[in-house]
């Protein structure tokens, strides 16, 4: 198989360092002859091979899942080379372009691990590079900043890519339990014959996060989380948690039944009820971040699904920065039993950081009594030894793009549909003029999130 050159843009950035590079450690040491890459690290900083790789090798150590040795390190370093560019700068491409010539580098795979503003510019950039528009490109998300610029930006990247060269990655769609989670419903049948709303109270998708902002704020406060997180990540979990049998597991059956579900989601009229929007106190002391940002970190809402089987069933969503823990973790809540002492079934799907299902359920307290106690039944599919089995994310889905395996990676009407949802979230709390809550460091968030769940009477499932 041939090399194939991966260049990335952004490569001073947390995406290239926290994920990326320890998940191209992962696959250049695991042996796997199939696997040939170069990687072309872009940045704007002046770095020698030597410090930029120096740098990189904190994080591989910290974050890569293959254990970390110094002769493995070294064996990767020699895949990797910096090369000084501000992407920005146009007439810096025809550089680059000599660059790939005198060391005869083609097959390239261009990965934008950049906020969206600059997919455009670089990719006019790279109309200055011979071979770049018979390359692949993986685009991270969000993908555009909103519906109109996602448009156009769609638009312009298919004047350059070829649409079946256009890898649009979501990571989470790499995630070992978010493919499980239509195994799980549909080869069950205790799960399948129970997965709507007559049985189904609420479904709960959890997505908080232990860390700040770091070092994004640039990034990050042109986005917040309803951008960052919910338009893409969460609503392609909650599509795959809500979507009908896809007749089978194909890709295009699948992403059919998930556009169905996106279709499918309530326009919301009182925001008041669907959406509560937080920020950390200190947010603006970090680094980047405009004085005064109304950015949120914190987004916690309620959506509706209006097809025959949610009928009536609220799906809750909260993500957020500088939360008390980091997990992801999907709750279905169970209709209550006749028996009003019986507490709800529960079960959990376990994304992370543990992998896994907790199933909670009613037994008799043990002895003489009729008391009910909860069995906890907790599978846990991650030990040690597994975790270093099992692919990360963007080793699946790097290695999917170099195969030309589109079936884990998100389809233009996904992306459209769930713009078009969130752009009038975020309208309609402008319009209402909601505050963005303010809620400590380490919390769970803003108590607003609760009420958001009290209305109905349900409760966050912790
Ligand atoms: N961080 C994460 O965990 C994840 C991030 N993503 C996505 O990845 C994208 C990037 O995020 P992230 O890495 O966190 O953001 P960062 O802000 O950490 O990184 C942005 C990168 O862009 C570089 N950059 C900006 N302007 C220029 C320029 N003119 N020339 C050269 N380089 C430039 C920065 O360089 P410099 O260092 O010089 O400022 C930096 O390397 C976003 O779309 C995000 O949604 C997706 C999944 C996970
Ligand atoms: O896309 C993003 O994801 C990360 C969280 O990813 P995870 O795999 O660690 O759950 C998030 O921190 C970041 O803000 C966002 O851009």
């Amino acid at each position: 198989m041939a090399q194939s050159v991966f260049t990335i843009f952004g490569g001073t950035g947390d995406l290239t360092f926290r994920k990326l590079l320890p998940a191209f450690y992962n696959m250049c040491i695991a042996n796997d002859p199939q696997f040939k890459c170069q990687l072309i690290i872009i940045g704007r900083r002046s770095y020698s091979n030597e410090q930029y790789c120096a740098i990189a090798k904190n994080w591989v150590k910290k974050f890569a899942r293959l254990p970390y040795t110094e002769e493995n390190f070294t064996k990767f370093t020699q895949k990797i080379s910096y090369y000084q560019m501000d992407f920005t700068d146009l007439n810096a491409y025809t550089a680059l372009n000599d660059y790939y010539s005198t060391n005869n580098l083609a097959e390239h795979i261009f990965y934008f691990a950049v906020a969206p503003r600059f997919f455009n510019i670089i990719a006019e950039g790279l109309t200055k590079v011979c071979l770049a528009c018979k390359g692949k490109v993986i685009l991270e998300k969000p993908f555009g900043e909103n519906l109109d610029s996602a448009k156009l930006l769609n638009k312009n990247l298919e004047k350059f890519f070829s649409p079946e060269n256009i890898f649009r990655i979501d990571h989470y769609l790499g995630k070992e339990m978010v493919r499980n989670i239509q195994t799980l419903r549909f080869s069950n049948p205790i799960f399948s014959n129970l997965w709507n709303s007559r049985y189904i109270e609420s479904v709960q998708i959890s997505a908080p996060e232990d860390m700040g902002i770091e070092s994004r704020g640039g990034y990050y406060d042109a986005s917040g989380a309803l951008r960052d997180m919910v338009q893409n990540h969460l609503f392609q979990i909650l599509s795959i948690v809500a979507m009908e049998w896809p007749e089978q597991f194909s890709s295009t059956a699948m992403h059919d039944a998930q556009i169905r579900i996106l279709r499918a989601m309530r326009p919301v009229k009182n925001i008041r009820e669907a959406l509560v929007l937080g920020q950390y106190k200190g947010y603006h002391q970090e680094n980047l971040v405009k004085p005064n940002s109304t950015t949120e970190t914190y987004a916690a809402l309620r959506v509706f699904i209006d097809n025959e089987r949610w009928w009536g069933t609220p799906f809750y969503i909260r993500t957020g920065k500088k939360l008390n823990r980091r997990e992801i973790k999907i709750a279905i809540v169970f209709r209550p039993s006749f028996l009003e002492k019986a507490p709800q079934n529960i079960l959990i799907i376990k994304v992370q950081p543990s992998e896994g299902v907790y199933l909670q359920f009613n037994m008799k307290k043990p002895g003489d009594t009729e008391e009910i106690t909860q069995a906890k039944m907790d599978f846990c599919q991650t030990s040690y030894v597994n975790r270093l089995n099992t692919p990360e994310a963007y080793e699946r889905l790097i290695k999917a793009c170099i195969d030309d395996n589109k079936s884990w990676f998100s389809q233009w009407d996904q992306i459209e549909l769930s713009w078009n949802f969130i752009d009038k979230l975020h309208e309609l709390y402008k319009w209402e003029n909601l505050p963005v809550f303010k809620y400590d460091a380490n919390s769970t968030g803003p108590e607003q999130a609760d009420e958001l769940l009290q209305q109905s009477g349900h409760n966050w499932i912790d």
